[in-house]
């Protein structure tokens, strides 16, 4: 088996982990939580969403949050612009990374975005242009591209044939999400395999939720297949408005306590990691969901 040395963890739990959360978590925690993944060696970060406030509102302060943490030399701090009006806030907010985000499933697009698949890439295009413009940095998401909450099963061709189009439109980097959490390993190969014939594998991202406790064999999966990016999110936190019944991302402190176990270098500090998990789960009155962050904290304590 043949494995990257290295691996990109992008960590979202500033936007995914949070953007569901019911009550308002004060800009504070959230700029607090960013500092802290910062101070933890993270090379990419998720730090907010120019959304509509309407459609998810804990995400209405992404301007104060932007303005509001301390960025690390060298980390890329990105956005998600689902529109141009997000792109200008994001623009605004100087950062560095922005993110259309699509789906596989045209059931999940209208549900999340308010559109079709072509509708999206069509609102998408401008996005990319004015990206590319700013020489800003261009992501673009596939959603449900292991599975649908509306559709279920969601043709491989149709995660292919998004992911052809978001790089006609110039992104630097695609995520195949598992928005819903039910990809099993075998499949995640089918489906980065598929995709990496039409991108370049160190442009590829894996994107799990971890609703069926599945995202750790798909990672390994996928990095089979060549994939080095991955998105995680501290202590687990998250899940999709869209979906319901999803659960958080991966669990950052697993994914590493992998990672070190596989001699895969990450540049991110778990031990830190553990620490910010367990605050921020106690600040949002949460449990962690990470098995190696609960591990972890245990054996200290003992
Ligand atoms: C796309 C729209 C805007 C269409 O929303 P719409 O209602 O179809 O369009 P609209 O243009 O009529 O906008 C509605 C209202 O929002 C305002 N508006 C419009 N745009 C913005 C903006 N950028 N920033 C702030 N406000 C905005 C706009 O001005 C208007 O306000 P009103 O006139 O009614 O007062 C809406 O559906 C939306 O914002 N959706 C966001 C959905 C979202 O954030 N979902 C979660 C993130 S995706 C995700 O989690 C999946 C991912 C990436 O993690 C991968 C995975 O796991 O699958």
């Amino acid at each position: 088996m043949s494995l990257p040395a290295k691996v990109k963890i992008v960590e979202v739990s500033p936007r995914d982990g949070l953007q569901n959360e019911k009550d308002f978590i004060a800009t504070g925690i959230k700029v607090e939580l960013v500092d802290r993944l910062s101070a933890a060696g993270f090379p990419n970060i998720e730090a907010a969403s120019f959304v509509s406030p309407k459609w998810v509102p804990q995400m209405a302060d992404g301007a104060e949050v932007m303005q509001g943490i301390r960025r690390r030399p060298g980390t890329i701090y990105s956005v998600l612009t689902p529109n141009l009006r997000g792109f200008e806030g994001a623009l605004a907010a100087k950062a560095d990374e922005v993110v259309i985000f699509g789906a596989a499933s045209e059931a999940f697009s209208q549900r999340n975005i308010n559109c079709t698949i072509a509708e999206s890439i069509a609102r998408f295009e401008p996005v990319a242009a004015a990206a590319k413009q700013a020489g800003v940095r261009l992501r673009g998401s596939i959603s449900c591209a292991l599975g649908c909450p509306y559709q279920g099963e969601v043709p491989i061709e149709s995660v292919v044939d998004v992911a052809r189009r978001l790089l006609a439109l110039g992104c630097d980097e695609i995520d195949v999400a598992d928005t819903i959490g039910v990809g099993t390993a075998t499949r995640v190969r089918q489906v980065m395999d598929a995709v990496t014939k039409v991108v370049d594998p160190s442009r590829v991202s894996g994107h799990f939720h971890d609703t069926y406790g599945q995202s750790l064999a798909n990672i390994l999966a996928a990095m089979e297949a060549g994939i080095s990016i991955f998105h995680t999110s501290v202590a687990g936190l998250g899940g999709c408005p869209y979906a319901k019944g999803a659960t958080g991302n991966v669990a950052t402190e697993d994914v590493l306590y992998m990672m070190d176990g596989l001699g895969v270098n990450t540049g991110v500090d778990l031990n830190e990691v553990v620490d910010i998990g367990m605050w921020i789960s106690s600040r949002i009155g949460r449990k962690t969901s990470s098995r190696a962050g609960n591990a972890l904290a245990a054996r200290r304590a003992a």
